[in-house]
């Protein structure tokens, strides 16, 4: 096994840079820099080959099966200077013991060596993707290994329900016992809705990782960018009398009350004999379909009542100069921006609560191969033809779906997938 280092830290001036090695030579190739074998924790002088001093460091040390990855790790806590940083890296490079490690490659490890299920490294990733609180809380709850919980909590309840039915099998042509049936259905039943429900909640899941969208729309001049601007707290897009102001779509991310989200300003509807125009528009309308949300901006006319299923939302424009019913606003005085911004929260926050612990499309597809077969299985006891070992089959590729969710089967293939969006370092 190779011993990879990498710098666990973010590149850049910072107090202090970490910067990790593991493997099994990662003990003998930190005392090469301090002269003995470091102890669990001390601050030593690092020096090459030479003696010459790169830094004084915090250095600690961890046996293996007690670290991250389960290996022999090092960490030296170094002074977050670049220059520090560098030298250290460029002598270890130069260390024939030691290469530098590929992105998720200490996760990778800690997977390896058991330290991480599947879910969990996915969780990870997530954990240090998150920007926002309701982002950190879900991927914390997969991290600490709920997903790995309940399809443990699955599989037993299906290995169950196989072992009735292959006892059964084995009282073929003799008086069976008692009669299982009823007892396996309940045990697909159930396990059956709890997976449904997961896989239903993975299309939320995967906007709450990567953010909602909100389109802000409307016809032109009623004061989209302006809303825009005042909702980013900073000046984003440009805002004029002109009607025809806006031509892209401008996107800007915002943590709203603890969500992501992307607002969109787009171009003013109307129909227009300028072309670059009218590609704005048509780029307007794609884009708010697409979004989770639409806030239409109405200036004249009656303003309708919102439509949440449909996402949508319908406020009166330029509310500190025009009144009509509704939800007013005005980006340029900033009243009722709060109440937006809270019904905003409040719908996406609805949606969010239907998010479980299946994240990623990974798992939905694993989910509904487990629900397919589950489903054969119960036609198969439907069909009452005693055909009891093709019923268990199913079972059997069932919980196969289900340990692929947790990596105890077919990890080889998601692997790199997942590695891959992995920082150096992690
Ligand atoms: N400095 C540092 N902080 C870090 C990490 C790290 O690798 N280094 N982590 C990296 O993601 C996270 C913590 N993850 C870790 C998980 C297990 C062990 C570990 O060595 N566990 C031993 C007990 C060690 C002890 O108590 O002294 C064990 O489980 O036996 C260390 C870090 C967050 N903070
Ligand atoms: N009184 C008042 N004026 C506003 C308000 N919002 C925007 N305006 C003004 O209305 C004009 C148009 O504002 P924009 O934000 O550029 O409007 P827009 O909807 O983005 O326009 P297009 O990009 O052309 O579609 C500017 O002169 C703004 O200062 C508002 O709430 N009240
Ligand atoms: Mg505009």
């Amino acid at each position: 096994m190779d011993t990879i280092f990498a710098l666990a830290t973010a590149q850049g001036r910072a107090g202090v840079a970490v910067i990790r090695l593991s493997g099994p030579a990662a003990f003998v190739a930190a005392a090469r820099m301090m002269d003995t074998v470091p102890e669990m924790r001390g601050l030593r002088a690092l020096r090459d080959g030479k003696g010459a001093l790169f830094d004084e460091a915090l250095v600690l040390r961890f046996g293996s099966g007690k670290s991250f990855t389960g290996e022999d790790v090092i960490e030296l806590h170094l002074h977050g200077s670049p220059a520090v940083v560098a030298a250290v890296l460029r002598h270890l490079g130069d260390d024939p013991a030691l290469r530098p490690a590929e992105a998720g490659e200490f996760t990778r490890r800690a997977l390896a060596n058991g330290r991480l299920d599947l879910a969990q490294v996915e969780g990870l990733a997530d954990l240090i993707d998150a920007e926002t609180e309701s982002q950190r809380k879900q991927a914390l709850r997969v991290f600490s290994g709920a997903l790995g919980a309940i399809a443990d909590s699955w599989r037993k309840r299906l290995i169950r329900a196989a072992a009735l039915l292959e006892a059964t099998i084995d009282f073929v042509d003799e008086d069976v016992p008692v009669d299982v049936v009823p007892e396996v259905r309940d045990l697909l039943q159930g396990v059956r809705r709890e997976m449904a429900r997961e896989a239903a909640g993975v299309r939320m899941a995967e906007r709450l990782r990567d953010g909602f969208e909100v389109a802000i729309i409307g016809a032109p001049n009623v004061g989209k960018s302006t809303l825009l601007n005042r909702l980013a707290q900073r000046d984003v897009a440009i805002t004029s009398e002109i009607a025809g102001t806006t031509r892209d779509v401008i996107e800007v991310r915002l943590d709203l009350d603890g969500l992501p989200v992307t607002l969109l300003d787009t171009a003013g509807l109307r129909d227009t004999d300028d072309i670059v125009e009218s590609l704005g528009v048509a780029r307007a309308r794609a884009r708010a379909e697409q979004a989770d949300l639409r806030v239409h901006m109405l200036l004249d006319g009656p303003v309708p009542a919102h439509d949440l299923a449909a996402g949508d939302i319908y406020v009166q424009a330029k509310a500190d100069i025009k009144t009509g019913d509704g939800l007013a606003v005005s980006g340029l005085s900033g009243a009722g921006v709060d109440a937006l911004v809270a019904l905003i929260a409040d719908e996406l926050g609805r949606r969010v609560a239907s998010v479980g612990l299946a994240m990623r499309e990974r798992h939905r597809l694993a989910l509904l191969r487990a629900v397919t077969s589950l489903d054969e299985a119960g036609a198969g006891l439907d069909a009452g033809h005693g055909m009891l070992d093709l019923i268990a089959e199913d079972l059997r590729t069932s919980i196969r779906a289900v340990d692929s969710l947790v990596g105890r089967v077919d990890v080889e293939q998601v692997l790199d997938e997942i590695f891959s969006s992995f920082c150096i370092g992690k």
